[in-house]
C-alpha cells in the first residue's frame, strides 16, 4: 500500500487554488495517494449573511442552531464540494466528493454547547482505502452523523481525524497564510506548549486555533504536520516545504 497523504483545503483559499497545486497533487499520487478534506467556513459565512442569519463563533467553531446547520449542510456538501470535484476533474484528477454521513464516512460525537457541532469519534477507514485502490481521490465534505443526526465538524478538525485513522504520512493545511505568523514572521516550527502559549497570549486567533489544535492531535499517528500558503509556491528550491511544522518535542525556530 501506498503512503497517504492528506490535503486540508480551507475555504479561504478554495476558489483561488492555481493550476501549479493541481499538478502538484498530480506530482504526488506519483508516490502517494492522496486524500482531500475541504473547509468551506467563508462560504458558509457569505450565504448565513445574505439569508441575514447571524454569525457566531467560540474559539474559532461555529454555534450551529438547527438553522444553521441547514446552511452548512447546503454550502459544505454541495456547492463547496462539488465545485471542489468539478476543479479537481478539470485538472485531470479523478476525484469522488461525499460527506461525512455518507457510508458512514465520519461519525460524530456531539458537542453540546456549540448546537449541532461534533468532534469525530470514528472514521470509516475502509470507505476511503476503497476508494483509493480504485484510482480515486476522496474529497470529503466535513459534515459528520450520529444515529441518523447531521453535525457541523470543523474542517481541520475533521482532516486531523482522518489523517490519524489513515495514519497517513503526511497532514497539510492549506490555507491563506505561510504558517503560524508572530510579529509579521513565519513561525517554522513549533511544538505544543509554544502553540499553547500563543493562544493564551492572543497571538493565534480565530480560524487559527481549531487548526493547531487539529494538528497537535494528529502528532500521535501522523508522521509530519505542516501549515502551508495555498496561494504560494510551497515547495522551496531545495524541494523542502515551506510552513509552520508543527512537532512534538522542544525547539521552536
Ligand atoms: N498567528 C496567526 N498566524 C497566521 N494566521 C492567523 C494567526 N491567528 C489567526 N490567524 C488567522 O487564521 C486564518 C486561517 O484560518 P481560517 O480562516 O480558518 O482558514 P481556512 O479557511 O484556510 O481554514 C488566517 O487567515 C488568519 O487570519
Ligand atoms: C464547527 C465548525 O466551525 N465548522 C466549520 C466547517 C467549515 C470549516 O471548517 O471551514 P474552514 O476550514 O474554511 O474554516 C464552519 O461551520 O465554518
Amino acid at each position: 500500500m501506498k503512503d497517504i497523504i492528506v490535503i486540508k483545503c480551507g475555504g479561504s483559499i478554495l476558489s483561488r487554488l492555481s493550476e501549479t497545486f493541481f499538478s502538484s497533487i498530480k506530482e504526488l499520487q506519483k508516490t502517494c495517494d492522496v486524500v482531500i478534506v475541504h473547509g468551506g467556513g467563508p462560504e458558509i459565512d457569505a450565504m448565513l449573511k445574505k439569508l441575514g442569519i447571524a454569525v457566531h463563533k467560540k474559539a474559532g467553531l461555529r454555534v450551529t442552531t438547527a438553522e444553521v446547520l441547514e446552511v452548512v449542510q447546503m454550502q459544505l456538501c454541495g456547492t463547496v464540494n462539488k465545485n471542489l470535484v468539478a476543479t479537481c476533474s478539470a485538472y485531470g484528477l479523478q476525484a469522488v466528493g461525499l460527506s461525512g454521513c455518507d457510508g458512514n464516512l465520519l461519525i460524530a460525537e456531539p458537542v453540546e454547547e456549540l448546537g449541532f457541532v461534533g468532534e469525530v469519534e470514528g472514521v470509516n477507514r475502509k470507505l476511503i482505502h476503497h476508494l483509493l485502490q480504485q484510482g480515486f481521490v476522496p474529497i470529503i465534505a466535513p459534515i459528520g452523523m450520529k444515529d441518523g443526526q447531521l453535525y457541523n465538524i470543523n474542517g481541520d478538525t475533521a482532516a486531523a481525524a482522518v489523517a490519524a485513522a489513515l495514519q497517513a504520512r503526511q497532514l497539510l493545511f492549506v490555507t491563506d497564510v505561510p504558517g503560524i505568523l508572530y510579529q509579521n514572521r513565519l513561525v517554522r516550527e513549533a511544538e505544543e506548549t509554544y502553540v499553547l502559549e500563543l493562544i493564551e497570549a492572543g497571538v493565534i486567533t480565530g480560524g487559527m486555533i481549531p487548526k493547531v489544535q487539529a494538528a497537535l492531535a494528529a502528532l500521535n499517528c501522523v508522521d509530519e504536520v505542516i501549515i502551508i500558503n495555498g496561494l504560494q509556491n510551497f515547495i522551496d528550491e531545495a524541494g523542502y516545504i515551506t510552513g509552520t511544522k508543527i512537532i512534538k518535542k522542544v525547539g521552536v525556530k
